[in-house]
């Protein structure tokens, strides 16, 4: 073997190697993708080459092999690429590469960790695992000898003639003792599935292809069907129930995007403040954690985006502040924007099948960044009880349809006809006050429990008003007080916090019955009740529901006044606790309805016993009692104190009843 050249590689800092074995990376294993990366570059420099004229003879079917050789503990990676001159290995090899590496070094030694992509270190990366690095390359360039590099580790190199007879370069690292994994069949497909699937070169191991190469989001989105966008999903993430819709992206000015985001279900176990968004930079794996990037409100979408013009090699903290960055956020924020404009557009049955969970983006988007809710805020829907009849438009006064109990109603069972929103049961904000302006002008009753709110339902819904259901944690927590303010002159009001003056009617127990003390019916009811429940912090009130049938209105109802109801839920939201049912509550009694009327004849009762009370009193009392109890159960049941004397005043009542 001849010795060309030995010398020495032109870096400064003469412990540069061991800062790059010890300390520059934890993870090491990225060798592997700046060796594979470089290989793509070489072939498809050389396809490039052979466009212009420049190769004479078939430029072979590109490939890149990787082979183990346990007994000498190497690892090599070949390609058919353009292969290197012993010019060009001196230029790129013994200088730049070197001192570019030196100059990543010194400007990232301190926080290399933090890096997002840990890129630009390029072949130099090898010398993490390798203890001798061996080129062995023959250039594309008539005439130009094969060669052979090596590099044991310390700045000298030794440069000879190889044997080599066909056009490209193969790179052999000798491992460290320690770095014997990389040796390990799985361990190099697991490395090249993760960091080089996508790269449109097949790479062959063990005399099979082991990447998949085809990067459907380089695709235009005009060659892929759903089958593909599902298929790619599976493919990423294998186990996971479909996604609802996607959004391909597809730019090239002023900086190059590319990619597809997937809407996914939402589960309550899955971490939405975790990304799941994989990073590329031209089809190479950067991170998983491009959480720098996304806007916050759309971490929880899962795919891809590739963007060569996202910068690597900036600290995590940077990037965010990054101008190019915060373009790209803005970009995918419009796009989704606009993707879910048009679906709510064009295929509103297609929407409403995603919007429970779409829907959840939607507002949080619209809370978390002030461009997005411009784009979305008339596509935010929202269920109601208005049911449309056939020949009523959208904006027509409330026909609500007082027989079905079923609040929730099946998108899919609506389908007869011209479908539109309201047949489906869902509404605008802004249709919803529209429709209703006469009535209950810039006032929204809301729902946000059918089960413990069904009375309250009933009521309104008997009186033909229009009640929108926001149910998810997001509506109570934070939508509804953000569409207040954004919104200042309407208000919310959930069915249970307050009795609207559409429900009532002239309380006709305010004539006075007791000309000695002056006192009207509804005032002594209201005394009745303050007595036998000797509960001062409730505050009793009666009104007289509307009704054409009064024994279909409850006797009692609880409220909770809408402003002190949303501050105890904000309190215990900030302790993260469940929200107590408050003991100063509002119980309203219902004058109009007869047991009401009963209770009051019963306690004018005037046989008086020893004890005090007469029977028929004692018995007004229980009533008074049993009256609130179930005005509290249909609020929000029992607790186990209240259960238990529940039954037992419950059995009292029936035996004297049966007596
Ligand atoms: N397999 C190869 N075939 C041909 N030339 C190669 C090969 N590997 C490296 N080179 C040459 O060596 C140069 C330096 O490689 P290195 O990986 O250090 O940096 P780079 O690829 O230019 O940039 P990056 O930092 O993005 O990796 C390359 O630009 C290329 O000219």
């Amino acid at each position: 073997m001849t010795v060309l050249e030995k010398g020495n590689i032109t870096i400064h800092t003469e412990n540069i190697f061991p800062i790059i074995k010890k300390s520059l990376y934890t993870d090491h294993e990225i060798f592997l993708r700046e060796l594979i990366s470089n290989a793509v570059d070489a072939i498809s420099k050389l396809k490039m080459a052979s466009f212009a004229g420049e190769v004479s003879g078939e430029v072979p079917d590109p490939e890149i092999v990787i082979r183990v050789d346990d007994s000498n503990k190497t690892l090599s990676i070949s390609d058919n690429g353009i292969g290197m001159t012993p010019d060009e290995i001196k230029k790129y090899i013994n200088q730049v590469a070197f001192s570019s590496a030196e100059e990543f070094i010194q400007k990232y030694q301190k926080d290399a960790n933090d890096l997002i992509g840990h890129f630009g270190l390029g072949f130099y990366s090898a010398f993490m695992v390798a203890k001798k690095v061996e080129i062995d390359t023959l250039s594309y360039q008539p005439g130009s000898p094969a060669i052979h590099w090596s590099c044991d580790g310390s700045p000298e190199f030794e440069l000879t003639e190889s044997s080599r007879t066909q056009i490209g370069t193969t790179v052999t690292l000798t491992l460290m003792d320690d770095e014997q994994e990389y040796l390990a069949p799985e361990r190099i497909r697991q490395l090249v599935k993760t960091y080089s699937d996508f790269m449109s070169v097949p790479i062959k191991f063990d005399n099979e292809i082991i990447n998949k190469q085809k990067s459907p989001w380089k695709e235009s989105a005009q060659n892929l069907t759903s089958d593909d966008y599902l298929e790619f999903y599976r493919y990423l993430y294998p186990f996971q129930e479909e996604p609802l819709l996607w959004v391909h992206l597809n730019t090239d000015y002023p900086y190059l995007l590319n990619g597809i985001l997937y809407f996914p279900k939402l589960r309550p176990d899955v971490d939405v403040s975790q990304g799941h968004i994989k990073l590329f930079c031209n089809q190479v794996f950067v991170s998983d954690h491009c959480e720098e990037i996304i806007p916050e409100f759309l971490m929880p979408l899962r795919g891809v985006i590739d963007s060569p013009d996202i910068p690597l090699n900036v600290s995590r903290s940077a990037l965010t502040n990054h101008r190019t960055v915060r373009s790209i956020a803005n970009h995918i924020a419009k796009k989704i924007a606009d993707r879910l404009k048009s679906l709510y557009d064009e295929t509103p049955e297609e929407y409403l099948r995603c919007w429970e969970d779409v829907g959840t983006f939607v507002k949080y988007g619209s809370l978390k960044d002030e461009k997005f809710k411009k784009q979305v805020e008339d596509i935010l829907v929202y269920k109601t009880t208005y049911k449309p009849t056939e020949t009523t438009s959208a904006n027509d006064s409330p026909k609500i349809e007082v027989e079905s109990d079923d609040v929730w109603q099946n998108v899919e069972s609506e389908k007869q006809g011209e479908f539109t929103y309201e047949k489906a049961g869902y509404t605008t904000l802004k249709s919803y006050l529209e429709r209703n302006k006469e009535r209950h002008e810039n006032r929204v009753f809301y729902c946000t429990d059918t089960n413990t709110q069904a009375t309250y339902v009933e009521l309104y819904k008997g009186q033909g008003i229009e009640i929108l259901f926001m149910d998810s944690f997001i509506d109570t927590n934070y939508f509804i007080p953000f569409l207040e303010r954004e919104y200042s002159e309407v208000k919310f009001s959930r069915v249970d916090s307050e009795l609207d003056k559409t429900l009532l009617q002239e309380d006709k127990a305010n004539e006075i019955v007791d000309p000695t003390t002056n006192k009207t019916r509804s005032e002594q009811i209201k005394e009745i009740f303050e007595l036998a429940l000797n509960k001062p912090q409730v505050n009793i009130r009666t009104e007289a529901l509307k009704s054409d049938n009064p024994q279909s209105t409850p006797p009692a109802m609880v409220l909770l006044p809408e402003a002190m109801r949303r501050f105890r839920e904000m309190m215990a939201l900030s302790q993260q606790q469940g929200m107590e049912f408050p003991d100063d509550h509002v119980l309203v009694i219902n004058t109009t309805h007869p047991l009401i009327e009963n209770i009051y004849q019963l306690s004018q009762g005037s046989i008086v016993q020893a004890s005090g009370d007469s029977p028929s009193q004692e018995m007004a009392k229980m009533l008074c009692q049993h009256v609130y109890d179930l005005a509290l159960i249909s609020q929000k049941g029992l607790d186990a104190e209240g259960m238990k004397s529940f039954v037992e005043r419950s059995n009292q009542v029936l035996t004297r009843l049966t007596k």
